[in-house]
C-alpha cells in the first residue's frame, strides 16, 4: 500500500463473521461436526475414453512437528486464520543451540513457512514468494515479529529503534475490530488505507492490516458465492437454482449436471431444481445412523431421495483429519445404502514437488479400491489440493497426466472395464476461461467446480461437456 491521499468516499469495512472451523489439527477421526459446506459440484458423463501421505492430518504428516526430535512445541496464533499451526521449535546443536525457529502450517495446501511475512505473503496472493536470500528474509521476519508481537523468544539483532510499546491497534487476527475504516487512498491502484478507532496503525502494522483485509474480503466473497456464509439464505440459493433452471445447458445423454449445496439447502434445491439437475451432499457419516450428533447418515440422505454424495474432499481430509481408509469406509457405506458417490482425492503441493504425486492418489484411490466391489456407481474427482480455491489450475497437460496415470492404475488394479469406464473428473479452480482447454483432454470427464459454480460462467463451464461431443 502506498501513498495515503484520503479520497473521496471512505469506505468502511466490517470484520465478517468468520466461520469457526474446529481448530484442533488432532479430532479423531469420526467425531467431528461438519463445518465445512461447500460448494457445486458437476459431472459429465463422458465415459472413459480411453503410502498414505494425507491422514492424520498433524503437520506430522510430512515430517514436520510431530517427528522432529526437538520434540517442537505446537500451538496456534491469533493472528493466523483458523487452521494453522505455529512450531516452536528450539535448535538442539551446533553454534546456535538454544535458539527458537517458528514454523507456520497452512491446514489445507500443508506448506510450511518460516516467517509471518511469508505467511501473510501467501495469505495476500495465494502464493510463495521465491526469496534470493533467505536468512535476510527470515532476520527482517523475526524483526518484524518482534515489533508485531511484542515479544520473541530469539536473541534478536533487530534494532533496537524498531521496538515499541504495543497498542490496542495492534493487529490480532481472532478480534478483528467490529469497525474498520479503509479509505481509498488511491483509486487506480485500488490501494487503501485503514483506520482503527478513527487512527491510523502504527506502520509497523500497516502491512498485516493490508493483508488482512484482503484476506477476510476474499473470504466473505467465497463464503457468500458458495453458501457456506453464515449469513447465506434460502434466497440465494433460490436465485441460483433459477439462473440454473433457465439456462440452456445441454441433454442429459452429453451432460451430467449435479449441485451440490449445503445440507441445510439440499431439500429447497432439489425441490426447485429442474429434473435433469441432480442434487448431492457435501459428505456423510461413515456408517449406520446412530447417536454422532451433528453427523448426517447415508440412510437420511436416500431418505430424503438426495441422490449423490461427495466423500473424501481435501478439506475433510486436511482439517478433520479424515484418512484414507476413513474416507474408503465412507465411500464403501454410501454405495451400501444406494447413494453415488463422487471420492475426491489429490496430492498437496509439498507432495507434487517432491514427486510423490502419484503416489499419493495411488494411495488414496486404493483404500477405495479395497473396500468396494463395483465402481459403477462411483465418480473419481481429482482435486489437487494446491488448485483449490486458489486460482492456480493445474495445466491440462498435466490434468491429463494425472487421469491417465490413475486410469492405468485402475486398469492394473481393479479391472480393465472399470478403467474404461469410471469418470475421471477434474476440480481446482476450473472456470469459464479454462473449461473447454480441460475438457479436452483425453482422460478428463468432466469437473467439480467451486467458487465458479455459482456465477453465470457456470453454464459455460456445463456446455464444455460437449468440446469431446464435438470433436
Ligand atoms: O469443491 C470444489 C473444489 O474444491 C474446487 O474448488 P474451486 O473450483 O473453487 O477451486
Amino acid at each position: 500500500m502506498s501513498n495515503t491521499t484520503k479520497a473521496a468516499t471512505p469506505q468502511r469495512y466490517t470484520k465478517p463473521n468468520l466461520p469457526k472451523p474446529d481448530r484442533s489439527p488432532h479430532l479423531p477421526a469420526g467425531l467431528s461436526t461438519d463445518p465445512l459446506l461447500r460448494d457445486g459440484a458437476f459431472i459429465s458423463p463422458v465415459s472413459g475414453s480411453s503410502g498414505d501421505n494425507q491422514q492424520r492430518s498433524s503437520p506430522s504428516a510430512n515430517g514436520t512437528p510431530e517427528s522432529s526430535r526437538s520434540r517442537p512445541r505446537v500451538s496456534e496464533t491469533s493472528w493466523l486464520p483458523p487452521g494453522w499451526v505455529v512450531e516452536d521449535r528450539v535448535r538442539s546443536s551446533g553454534a546456535t543451540a538454544g535458539t527458537r525457529d517458528k514454523y507456520y502450517y497452512d491446514p489445507v495446501s500443508r506448506r510450511r513457512f518460516r516467517s509471518k511475512r511469508e505467511v501473510q505473503y501467501f495469505l495476500e496472493t495465494g502464493s510463495v514468494k521465491k526469496q534470493k536470500r533467505a536468512e535476510n528474509s527470515d532476520a527482517n521476519a523475526n524483526s518484524f515479529l518482534k515489533s508485531a508481537e511484542g515479544s520473541s523468544t530469539q536473541k534478536s539483532k533487530t534494532p533496537k529503534k524498531e521496538a515499541r510499546v504495543a497498542s490496542h491497534l495492534d493487529f490480532n487476527f481472532s478480534n478483528v475490530p467490529d469497525s474498520v475504516e479503509w479509505i481509498l487512498a488511491d483509486a487506480n491502484k485500488g490501494t487503501w488505507t485503514p483506520f482503527v478507532a478513527g487512527k491510523k496503525p502504527p506502520d509497523s502494522e500497516r502491512q498485516i492490516w493490508d493483508v488482512t483485509f484482503t484476506y477476510l474480503a476474499a473470504r466473505t466473497v467465497e463464503y457468500t458465492a458458495k453458501g457456506k456464509h453464515p449469513n447465506g439464505t434460502t434466497e440465494e440459493v433460490k436465485k441460483i437454482v433459477n439462473v440454473l433452471n433457465e439456462a440452456q445447458i445441454p441433454s442429459e445423454d452429453v451432460v451430467e449436471v449435479v449441485v451440490s449445496p449445503p445440507y441445510v439447502f439440499l431439500p429447497v434445491a432439489k425441490s426447485l431444481l429442474r429434473s435433469d439437475i441432480k442434487v448431492a451432499a457435501q459428505n456423510c457419516w461413515v456408517r449406520k445412523g446412530g447417536a454422532f450428533t451433528g453427523e448426517i447418515s447415508a440412510e437420511m440422505l436416500v431418505n430424503l431421495d438426495i441422490p449423490w454424495v461427495v466423500l473424501g474432499h481435501s478439506e475433510r481430509r486436511a482439517l478433520l483429519n479424515e484418512s484414507n481408509e476413513f474416507v474408503g469406509d465412507k465411500v464403501e457405506y454410501a454405495l451400501s445404502q444406494g447413494l453415488k458417490v463422487i471420492a475426491c482425492i489429490g496430492e498437496t503441493l509439498e507432495q507434487r514437488e517432491s514427486g510423490s504425486t502419484m503416489a499419493v492418489v495411488a494411495a488414496q484411490t486404493k483404500a477405495i479400491a479395497d473396500k468396494i466391489k463395483s465402481w459403477d456407481n462411483v465418480v473419481l474427482a481429482y482435486e489437487p489440493v494446491w488448485a483449490i480455491g486458489t486460482g492456480k489450475v493445474a495445466s491440462p497437460a498435466q490434468a491429463q497426466e494425472v487421469h491417465a496415470e490413475l486410469r492405468k492404475w485402475l486398469a492394473e488394479n481393479v479391472s480393465a472395464e472399470v478403467a474404461q469406464t469410471t469418470r475421471i473428473i477434474y476440480g481446482g479452480s476450473v472456470n469459464g476461461g479454462n473449461c473447454k482447454e480441460l475438457a479436452g483432454q483425453a482422460d478428463v470427464d468432466g469437473f467439480l467446480v467451486g467458487g465458479a459454480s455459482l456465477k453465470p460462467e457456470f453454464i459455460d463451464i456445463i456446455k464444455s461437456a460437449t468440446v469431446k461431443k464435438s470433436a
